[in-house]
């Protein structure tokens, strides 16, 4: 059987994706041990990435191929618009982070760098390359939640930003994500390709900025 085009991309960043579902950051958020400040940068940053995330997948929802995939992206942008944003202020809330602090801390350079390939990817026009982008968005995340042995940590804060990556729902997403670039990529193997590992090396790095202070 060949391998799934997906596959052949997440092996092509082999190095840079363990990089990213080990980092410090995941062990420590299941161990409870994160500082809060590390949290704190980090959600603030993610809420940014999360707005850029919404209108990419407008583009992919615009640009895919069949009425059953746009159904699929609209259902999803629903869940993500309402309970997944009101995560981000419960948890604002519990960490002490102000409307001010938030309002006043400048993007970091991931940052930056994903509301850039997002637009980039947006502007092709090709459900191929946005579907990139949000494979990897969604299919690392899904890796490094997914730790069926581990136990939940205690805070909130910290718990629900594991059940928000690892749940029936968030899992079926991924899964089609990945059989649509399955499906898609192939004739576009080089725009993929680019996109997907640049993408993966902005996760990388978005983790490692967190414990920049
Ligand atoms: C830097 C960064 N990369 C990926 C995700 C994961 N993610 C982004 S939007 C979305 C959809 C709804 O949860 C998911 C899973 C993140 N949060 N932050």
């Amino acid at each position: 059987m060949t391998e799934r085009f997906t596959e052949t991309l997440k092996e092509a960043n082999a190095t840079a994706w363990s990089d990213a579902v080990d980092h410090r950051f995941v062990t420590q958020l299941f161990a409870g041990t994160i500082a809060d400040e590390v949290m704190a940068a980090y959600l603030i940053q993610d809420h940014r990435f999360l707005d850029s995330f919404l209108t990419l997948q407008g583009a992919a929802m615009a640009s895919a191929d069949t009425f059953e995939a746009r159904l699929r992206f609209g259902r999803f942008a629903g869940m993500v618009a309402g309970e997944e944003n009101t995560y981000f202020l419960r948890a604002f809330e519990a960490l002490g982070v102000s409307e001010f602090q938030r309002e006043n801390t400048p993007d970091k350079e991931p940052t930056k760098g994903f509301q850039a390939i997002m637009r980039e990817a947006a502007a092709t026009r090709s459900y191929a390359a946005a579907l990139s982008v949000l494979t990897v968005a969604e299919w690392l995340y899904y890796e490094w939640a997914a730790g069926t042995s581990r136990a939940l940590p205690e805070s909130f804060v910290h718990a629900e930003w594991v059940t928000l990556h690892d749940n029936p729902d968030f899992n079926d997403f991924v899964a089609f994500l990945r059989s649509e670039l399955d499906r898609v990529g192939p004739p576009h193997a080089d725009v993929c390709h680019d996109f997907f590992s640049r993408a993966v090396a902005l996760e990388l790095e978005f983790f490692n900025v967190a414990y920049d202070q």
